[in-house]
């Protein structure tokens, strides 16, 4: 065939695909309108009878259905996010709402936090985890998110804590997968002499500094966006961040992936004033002091076992109130709603000088990842 008919072909084939997506997209246009027309109707309901705006458990219900009638080549990552955006439009449509973050831009706070809400939510960034709490307890923003455990550093200690002294829930927790990033404003890996970055990005990326950049002088920073915003300054000098950070500061990535274990990921928590209610697969989180006596640990965590539940944490803190004395932290596979939840519960309150449950929320998948 000659050359000239090859091309008509694939212009006139290019063309006629291209019409049916054309007809794809106006379709799916009008039913996205479509469901906001609704969303909107739902709204008012909720406004007449004061509920939130926010249903996790109804979202969570929708992820489950689509996932289960997905038959591809739509991958579950992609339908996360995309079903994220929509139902993030929908609820802004509803109310718009205000959600609050460790700061500043680009952390990866941040991060989780637009792969939780989507990108339809306005943002608030904040100095402290303590600002972050005190906001969404002042009802300035609905929603806030904070760091509470990373895979390899463990427990972010400031945010238990702060559990003590609040009445806020969790409403939802996320597991963002972290991965690091070198970057600077010009130039090669050799003209880096200095490089910025919070200290658990230092930790995760020990290897990787000492075969690449042994000599570099290391400056730690309160986050690793700050990092970017200082490397973004002067040249010579570079910042461990997100690629993200890369994008919002105007840096260049010189290498990617450079932490030494993979599947680094840090789980965050949403917290605000919600009670979320059961979906069939949900976590709770309960907060206690046991008495000083031998076995009260043991006697206070049986229950758990003896009505068949999962514990899938065992965290301690110093109550700071006295030398020696412990706030447990535990999460459990089941909802506060749940028979065998309340009888647990109502076993270990026997036991226990404090206890009080931090909320009930959907449990998130770690392998979902990030798409952003
Ligand atoms: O079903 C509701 O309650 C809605 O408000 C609709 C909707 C949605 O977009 O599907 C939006 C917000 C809620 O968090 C849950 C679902």
């Amino acid at each position: 065939m000659h050359k000239e008919q090859t091309d008509n072909n694939f212009k006139e084939r290019l063309t006629q695909l291209r019409e049916s997506i054309d007809n794809i997209d106006n379709n799916l246009l009008e039913l996205i309108n479509k469901r906001l027309e609704f969303v909107q109707d739902v709204g008012k309901l909720k406004a007449k009878e004061g509920c939130q705006v926010l249903d996790s458990t109804r979202e969570s219900q929708i992820f489950q259905r689509l996932l289960e009638l997905n038959k591809g080549p739509l991958n579950e990552k992609v339908l996360r996010h995309l079903f994220t955006q929509i139902m993030a439009a929908s609820r802004q449509l509803q109310r718009p709402s205000r959600v609050t973050f460790l700061g500043p831009e680009a952390t990866f706070t941040h991060i989780a936090a637009m792969n939780h809400f989507g990108h339809s939510v306005e943002y608030i960034p904040q100095p402290s985890i303590r600002d972050v709490f005190n906001e969404v307890e002042k009802g300035t923003c609905h929603y806030g998110v904070v760091p509470v455990e990373n895979s390899i550093e463990g427990a972010v200690n400031h945010t238990l804590d702060l559990f003590f002294e609040s009445e806020l829930k969790i409403c939802a927790e996320k597991y963002q997968p972290i991965s690091h990033d070198l970057l600077c404003k010009g130039g090669t890996i050799h003209d880096i002499q200095k490089v910025y970055s919070h200290p658990q990005a230092f930790a995760q990326c020990r290897r990787w500094l000492q075969k690449y950049l042994p000599k570099a002088a290391l400056k730690e920073c309160g986050s690793t966006a700050l990092a970017a915003q200082k490397a973004a300054k002067k040249q010579g000098t570079a910042a461990i961040a997100s690629s993200e950070a890369a994008h919002m500061y105007q840096l260049e990535v010189v290498a990617s992936r450079i932490e030494d274990a993979a599947k680094n990921t840090t789980r965050f928590l949403i917290i605000g004033k919600d009670e979320i209610h059961r979906t069939g697969e949900d976590k709770t989180s309960l907060m206690f002091v046991t008495s000083h006596i031998p076995g009260a640990l043991y006697k206070v965590l049986k229950p758990i076992a003896d009505f068949g539940l999962n514990m899938v944490k065992l965290e301690s803190r110093p109550t700071k109130h006295e030398n020696w004395s412990y706030f447990f932290f535990v999460d459990i596979e089941a909802h506060i709603e749940d028979e065998s939840m309340q009888k647990t519960l109502e076993e270990m309150k026997k036991l226990c000088l404090f206890l009080k449950s931090l909320g009930s929320y959907p449990r998130a998948n770690e392998h979902k990842g990030s798409l952003i």
